[in-house]
């Protein structure tokens, strides 16, 4: 029993610290929010368990190790971006996308290992909870475990040993309409969902993509150069105040291209506060301030990398 508390007292600490990093998030804290409650979950079956009796207990050891290592693995990815607060960089941005898989693909080897105990642990809701929400990235998870799993070990392989080269080797690689391959996915394997808005050349809408949210832009194929605009310039970029490119596919009649899902937009939140209190400032000096700095931040980034920003709104 003693031992059974520690491990509790182990995941617990985890939990505490991905759930810190999630409520800093200041950019796409619908994602943050769907992972952070994930943990809570998670955190929620354990303390049920420890009120369990101790001969259950003791057959959920081996659980509570799977447990654990996927949520340590959690940790790192969100540690391995320097600070909790980028904790969404390790689930969403496109850079990360091995990651991304990755934490997937250990859940999908807890499950597995999981089924042997599961007649156990199927009366604690909070954790039976969380099993249905990762059962629906199951399936595809599994897919991609089976049919590349070599891949994937080989793709692991180089980011844990050379990410920075394998990031540039791959940067270089593109496609005869000048589109980086490494960035292309199938786009079967996108789920559209509610409708966001509309711009010159496509439909945005919220998109679900390997179990998690994205924003997805869809273009009619014929605009190949809109698309190949907007890929070609997004790839290359990363920084937080730049919305990430995740991945675009090319198809007949419409291409698709997936990006982090943000919040909202600023043109919008300004319109509705001016509507709502049309005589004040829409936003106090010192919200004003840091939004202004960070479209400065963002935009600096943009004139370093060579990208014109004359076509920035807000
Ligand atoms: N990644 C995203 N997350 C959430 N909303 C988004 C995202 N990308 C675009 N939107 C929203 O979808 C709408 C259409 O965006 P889109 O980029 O297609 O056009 P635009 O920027 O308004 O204009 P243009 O087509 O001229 O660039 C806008 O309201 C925008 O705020």
């Amino acid at each position: 029993m003693e031992q059974f508390r520690d491990r509790v007292k182990e995941v617990e600490i985890i939990v505490t610290a991905v759930r810190e990093g999630a409520t800093a998030s200041v950019i796409n804290r619908k994602q943050c929010g769907s992972l952070a409650s994930v943990y809570d979950g998670i955190d929620g079956a354990l303390k049920k368990l420890v009120e369990m009796d101790a001969a259950n207990v003791v057959c959920l050891l081996p659980v509570l190790d799977e447990i654990s290592r996927v949520l340590e693995r959690g940790k790192v990815l969100v540690l391995q971006y320097g600070s909790a607060q980028w904790f969404e960089l390790a689930v969403t941005r496109g850079d990360n996308r091995e990651a991304f898989k990755e934490i997937h693909l250990l859940l999908e080897t807890y499950m597995k290992r999981l089924d042997t105990h599961i007649s156990v642990v199927s009366n604690v809701s909070h954790l039976w909870g969380f099993f249905v929400y990762i059962s629906s990235a199951k399936m595809k998870m599994r897919a991609i475990a089976e049919e590349d799993h070599d891949k994937i070990l080989e793709t692991l392989q180089m980011f844990y040993e050379n990410l920075p080269t394998a990031i540039a080797k791959l940067k270089g690689t593109t496609d005869t309409f000048n589109l980086p391959i490494n960035m292309q996915i199938d786009s079967q394997e996108v789920i559209c969902g509610k409708y966001i808005g509309k711009g010159a050349y496509g439909l945005v809408q919220e998109a679900y993509w390997l179990g998690c949210i994205f924003a997805v832009k869809t273009i009619k194929t014929r605009d190949i150069d809109a698309l190949r605009k907007e890929v070609g310039i997004l790839a290359k970029l990363n920084h937080p105040h730049i919305v990430q490119l995740v991945g675009f596919s090319r198809g007949f009649p419409t291409s698709m291209i997936l990006m982090e899902l943000m919040d909202g937009d600023l043109r919008h939140l300004i319109k509705d506060r001016v509507k709502s209190t049309p005589q004040a400032p829409p936003f106090p000096p010192g919200v004003a301030i840091d939004i202004i700095s960070q479209i400065a931040a963002g935009m600096a980034y943009l004139h370093k990398q060579g990208v014109s920003t004359e076509i920035s709104r807000p």
